[in-house]
């Protein structure tokens, strides 16, 4: 569904990633790893169309941004960063500005409040004004919002970077069900086994096998009390 073919990206005149190629099918997850500094937010903001890359190509169903058009390829293929962004007003008000954009309008939608409670966010949170939220609620109700926006592509930028570890299985058991193709940067060496998927590792753009499943946690030895 989605195809990659030779992306490269140059940064004050370094080169960053070197002809990365890979397709997305749909329903797949596919991680990026890799080193802090080694480009995986560069790669995901050129999939996006939000940075021009210096060579390559990117296809659609068959089709290029320019043929899509770009606020409408940046509506299916859709970037969610990693920093919290500053929004006014409540998720509920910018989930439903959102749906006014030309590029938006007719498109599916998921279920803004299933995902919310499978999120373990309360529904009051989306009423609250984004400034009042916590980090890791932020985080969560921006994921929330984009996955009921039902792009063909998420674009996650360590989507669970800012979550407990109990938020953290809910959002990716949530992520993996919400019908949406997901591209997912992780530094979580045991994201992609809970999760499922193929990984790509920067800065070589291979595909490498997941890890291995983390060993059983160990047995505790029962320490029998003493007889008096
Ligand atoms: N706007 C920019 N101007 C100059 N250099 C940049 C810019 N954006 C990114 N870089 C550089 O490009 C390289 C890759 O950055 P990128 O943010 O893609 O790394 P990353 O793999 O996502 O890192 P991390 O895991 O720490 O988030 C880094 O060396 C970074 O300093």
């Amino acid at each position: 569904m989605l195809q990659v073919t030779g992306l490269k990206r140059v940064v004050e005149g370094q080169p960053i990633i070197e002809a990365c190629s890979f397709t997305l099918e749909k329903g797949q997850v596919l991680f990026i790893t890799g080193p802090s500094g080694c480009g995986k937010t560069l790669l995901m903001r050129s999939i996006a169309c939000l940075d021009k890359a210096q060579a390559g190509t990117l296809l659609l169903g068959g089709r290029t941004p320019e043929q899509i058009g770009f606020p409408t390829w940046r509506a299916h293929v859709m970037y969610v960063p990693q920093a919290r962004v500053a929004l006014k007003g409540t998720p509920t008000e910018f989930y439903f500005a959102t749906q006014q954009f030309h590029s938006q309008r007719g498109r599916p939608r998921g279920d803004l409040l299933a995902l919310a409670h499978d999120m373990g966010l309360a529904q009051s949170v989306l009423n609250q004004q984004w400034s009042e939220l916590s980090g890791g609620q932020a985080q969560r109700v921006m994921l929330c919002v984009c996955a009921a926006l039902q792009p063909d592509v998420l674009l996650l930028d360590e989507p669970t970077s800012a979550c407990d570890p109990v938020s953290t299985q809910k959002v990716e058991a949530a992520l993996k069900g919400c019908g949406v193709s997901l591209i997912w940067i992780t530094h979580d060496p045991e994201q992609p086994y809970r999760v499922g998927g193929s990984m790509l590792e920067l800065p070589t753009s291979r595909i490498v096998p997941l890890p291995p499943p983390p060993p059983p946690p160990k047995a505790v030895a029962q320490i029998q009390p003493q007889q008096p």
